[in-house]
């Protein structure tokens, strides 16, 4: 097993060598040695369980203990996890990484999960973009000639890695793809863990996309093990955890326990539990996603279930993404403030500690409204919230909502998804479409819908039911208008071609399936992993 042979199949010259050392590298495979066989286990299991009815979940009678005891307590927060109230998130892009550092924001989440296309270049690059900001070395030259530099005063850095499901095929142990989250976690804790020490802070992160527990028992456990090969004190690293997956929803308390020496709190990743909640519940047919706002009664049960369950552990219960961009336009950018305005006065209003936004321009707003509410309170964990009481069939509520399926809505999810593909395919994994910031979770949402909507047969407002025929010929209609207008070069056209291509397949299979980013990336990424015929065998050949 230790002998098994170690290859590297993308670049490796330059930037790349700074990050892909040798000790790096062989920290990495270590990680993936001693985890992999554990993660093809969550994997497998994940899979049994989307078996079971989504409609019958329920609390977990064998974990009862552990919700039921109200002695236990997460670690005291970091103190520089203390005061969370904007956090901004973004790809570490070069440019953007500068950007968020000068946002204001507390917190910057660098994201390699949903606003991420993992790309070699955006992976390897991404993590020596952060390591420059830790050793001031950050800048950049935009090709009109801007300047751009960090300013004094960096806000905390948490990283998010990409999810369980997805594997770095460009690391390969034995010829098997290593884990994406072990790469993504194991080369920032190696490069900037001990430099984030040196400045007062530590290695934070954001998991993403948990179905469950047992999978924050295997984050818990990579901690555990990665201190102690580096020789760094237990309880060092600090996590949130993303709950959005409508199993996870029904594991709170368990996964705050799971992480309890490690825990940073919770956070209400609202739009994969949207779209968690589509995929897993082909009973019931949901409206176009601009009709499930968060006052929904199913996600106000999830939001409060939230902060109730951090507030009672003394966690972090810190707000979601409201997905509006400001625009150039002046009476678009004061619609979309207001819009962020009235979304975070919800999210304070309810307990919530802090919250995400999207765009540099929308860290004033949320900050003025958590300052309203908390003046020099560093957060409100003191608010119980003791009168929320979520049973199970708050949680999966969904039949309450009326559907009713537009040409808009179905024309409007066509081109997300497809152009959201095309985007992802060629290196961008979050784009501005129509005034809304759209990443690997929004696009999730809409093509899910569409999946939905043909498998369920939903009628449209204009007499036909929705089909796989009447999508396809609308992705043919918006790609004819793009190469009509000329706003396709050759490169552009390919991309968008492969988008179709995928999209078209997504939508035709029998189950819904699990993520778009899977086998987009053994498709176009993985660099000759193979082309699984349908995204079910995507996700074994991960
Ligand atoms: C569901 C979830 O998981 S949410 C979390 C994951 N998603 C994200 O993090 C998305 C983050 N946001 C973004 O990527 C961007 O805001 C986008 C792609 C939606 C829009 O970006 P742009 O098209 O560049 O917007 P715009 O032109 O208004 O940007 C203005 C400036 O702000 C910068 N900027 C915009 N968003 C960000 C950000 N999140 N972080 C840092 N800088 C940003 C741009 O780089 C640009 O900089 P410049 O003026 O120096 O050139
Ligand atoms: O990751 C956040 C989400 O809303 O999804
Ligand atoms: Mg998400």
């Amino acid at each position: 097993m230790g002998g098994e042979e170690v290859t590297i199949t993308g670049t490796t010259d330059g930037r790349y060598s700074e990050i892909l050392t040798p000790e790096a590298i062989a920290f990495v495979v270590a990680l993936d040695r001693e985890f992999g066989a554990r993660r093809v286990q969550i994997l497998e299991r994940r899979r049994r369980r989307r078996t079971t009815r989504t409609s019958e979940l329920d609390f977990l009678p064998s974990t009862s203990a552990v919700r039921e005891d109200s002695s236990w307590q997460v670690a005291p927060a970091a103190p520089d996890l203390t005061d969370r109230r904007v956090e901004i998130t973004g790809p570490p892009e070069r440019k953007m990484t500068i950007n968020a550092l000068n946002s204001g924001a507390k917190v910057w989440m660098a994201d390699f999960e949903d606003a991420t296309s993992p790309t070699w270049e955006n992976v390897v690059l991404g993590q020596a973009n952060l390591r420059d900001a830790l050793d001031g070395k950050l800048d950049y030259t935009a090709p009109d000639g801007r300047e751009y530099k960090v300013g004094a005063d960096l806000p905390t850095i948490m990283v998010r890695p990409r999810g369980w499901h997805l594997p770095e095929a460009h690391l390969r142990v034995g010829g098997r793809p290593v884990s994406a989250s072990l790469f993504d976690f194991g080369l920032y804790l190696f490069h900037c863990a001990q430099r984030q020490l040196d400045r007062g802070s530590g290695p934070y992160f954001y998991l993403p996309k948990l179905e469950s527990h047992l999978e924050a028992r295997l984050w818990n456990d990579v901690f555990v093990f990665a201190q102690e090969q580096l020789g760094i004190p237990r309880g060092t690293i600090r996590a949130t955890v993303l709950i959005e997956t409508i199993t996870a929803a029904f594991e709170m308390d368990e996964i705050l326990y799971e992480l309890r020496e490690h825990s940073a709190g919770l956070n209400a990743g609202r739009w994969d539990y949207l779209f968690s909640m589509i995929k897993n519940r082909p009973d019931v047919v949901l409206p176009e996603r601009s009709q499930v706002t968060m006052t929904a009664p199913f996600m106000r049960a999830y939001t409060e279930l939230l902060v109730r369950t951090c507030h009672r552990r003394g966690a972090h219960a810190i707000g979601g993404m409201a997905a509006v961009v400001p625009s150039r336009d002046p009476v678009a950018a004061k619609r979309a403030l207001n819009q962020v305005r009235q979304d975070k006065r919800r999210e304070v209003g309810d307990g919530f500690d802090g919250s995400w936004v999207a765009h540099p321009g929308l860290v004033a707003t949320c900050r003025e409204v958590f300052d309203q509410w908390l003046g020099a309170e560093p957060h409100q964990i003191v608010r119980k919230r003791d009168d929320v009481r979520v049973t199970a069939t708050d949680l999966l509520d969904v039949k309450t909502l009326g559907v009713q399926v537009t040409e808009v809505a179905l024309r409007n999810n066509s081109s997300v998804a497809l152009r959201y593909i095309a985007a992802w395919l060629g290196g961008r994994g979050a784009v501005a479409l129509g005034g809304l910031m759209e990443d690997a979770a929004t696009a999730e949402i809409c093509r899910a819908q569409l999946w939905q909507w043909i498998h369920a047969g939903t009628p449209t407002d204009y007499g036909v039911p929705v089909s796989a025929a009447l999508v396809t010929r609308m992705l043919r209609e918006e790609l004819d208008v793009l190469s009509e207008t000329g706003a396709l070069d050759e490169d552009s056209a390919r991309r968008f071609g492969q988008a179709r291509t995928l999209l078209t397949v997504l939508l035709t299979e029998r189950t819904c399936p699990e993520f778009l980013t899977l086998p987009a990336y053994l498709r176009h990424m993985s660099g000759g992993s193979g082309t699984p015929a349908t995204t079910e065998q995507a996700t074994v050949a991960a």
